[in-house]
């Protein structure tokens, strides 16, 4: 029988290992370098097939009004596909979403939620897409889309669409969320942000993961300079976290990250953590956690 309801989808959080500008393309978008990193903290969705052919979000989610929901764009978008390709338009679906991850955080939220939708919505309507075509209809929403469908830790360039799969040992992250939200744009345009860091090759990133302990500690965040500036209390995290161990934003920011190689390790430093912050540990994800999900071997059947 053809399944009707999805429930318990992950839309896992990821963490920029690094993060280099290295130009900027005639259209004002930033050629980026970076290893995106899943781990297992997110929010969850739910997806249920309606008998007409809307698509909803069936919950209030402070600050995104429904119809620019990154989720319900991303469904209408597959949702025409779909008539493209069969003639008629699939069912509708309703959404809920549990938001467990902070807006402007730099963690990917609305990417990673955006993904989850298009994947769940694939393999609910049958919709036949493949993982590359998935990973284009869901770039021009976000940047961080393409990465969320491949599905894996990645080395990633160009705007972040042109990806490699990368080994990253599994370590544990502690993350704090500085209490701020940070507006990616407002980063991409500040006149001081650095954009001429030389490119690197995904074998200088392995190289030095095995000579280092921390991946945290290969390269650097181009964008942190800027945020903190902007932020302070992205500054203040990054000093607090740094005595532990390389600490450093993610994304745009405004969270910061520290990786370590034991739980218990992550447990102690968090056990320390100001009580002004929000913070939390997490688990590296070396796939993505929605394959469990739908039980196909990726995230893509
Ligand atoms: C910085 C990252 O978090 C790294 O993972 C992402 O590339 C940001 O992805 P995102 O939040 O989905 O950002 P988008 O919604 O695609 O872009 C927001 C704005 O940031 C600027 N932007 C974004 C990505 C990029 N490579 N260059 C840019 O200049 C653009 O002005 C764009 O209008
Ligand atoms: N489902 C969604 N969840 C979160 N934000 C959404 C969603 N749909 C649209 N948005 C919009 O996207 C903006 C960025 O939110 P998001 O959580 O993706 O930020 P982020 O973690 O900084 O992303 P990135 O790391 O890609 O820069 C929000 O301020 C909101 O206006």
């Amino acid at each position: 029988m053809t399944q009707t309801v999805l429930r318990d989808c992950p839309a896992p959080a990821k963490l920029n290992l690094f993060l280099h500008v290295c130009g900027r393309r005639p259209d004002g978008y930033h050629l980026l370098q970076t290893v995106f990193q899943m781990v297992d903290h997110g929010d969850v969705l739910h997806f249920a097939l309606r008998g007409d052919d809307r698509i909803h979000r069936a919950n209030d989610i402070p600050g995104v009004p429904e119809e620019q929901d990154l989720i319900v764009r991303a469904l209408r978008l597959l949702q025409a596909e779909f008539q493209r390709r069969h003639g008629r338009l699939p069912p509708g679906i309703d959404v809920t979403v549990e938001k467990i991850l902070p807006m402007g955080g730099g963690l990917g939220g609305g990417s990673s939620d955006a993904a989850t939708a298009l994947m769940a919505a694939n393999h609910l309507w049958q919709a036949g897409l493949d993982r590359d075509e998935l990973m284009a209809l869901g770039l021009p929403l976000g940047a961080d889309i393409p990465f969320f469908i491949f599905g894996q830790t990645a080395f990633a360039e160009g705007v972040g669409e042109a990806l490699q799969a990368v080994d990253v040992p599994d370590y544990w992250y502690v993350v704090i969320e500085p209490g701020v939200s940070v507006p990616t744009a407002a980063i991409f345009s500040a006149e001081d942000l650095t954009r001429n860091t030389e490119p690197v090759t995904i074998a200088d990133f392995s190289r030095c993961l095995v000579s280092q302990t921390n991946p945290s500690e290969y390269g650097r965040n181009d964008l942190q300079a800027v945020a903190s500036r902007l932020f302070p209390p992205v500054a203040r995290a990054v000093e607090w976290l740094g005595r532990y161990g390389g600490a450093r934003m993610t994304g745009s920011g405004a969270c910061v990250f520290c990786a370590f190689s034991t739980e218990s390790e992550a447990d102690e430093v968090l056990s320390k953590v100001p009580s002004e912050w929000v913070a939390w540990k997490a688990k590296s994800l070396p796939k993505h956690p929605l394959a469990e999900v739908l039980q196909v071997d990726g995230v893509i059947d």
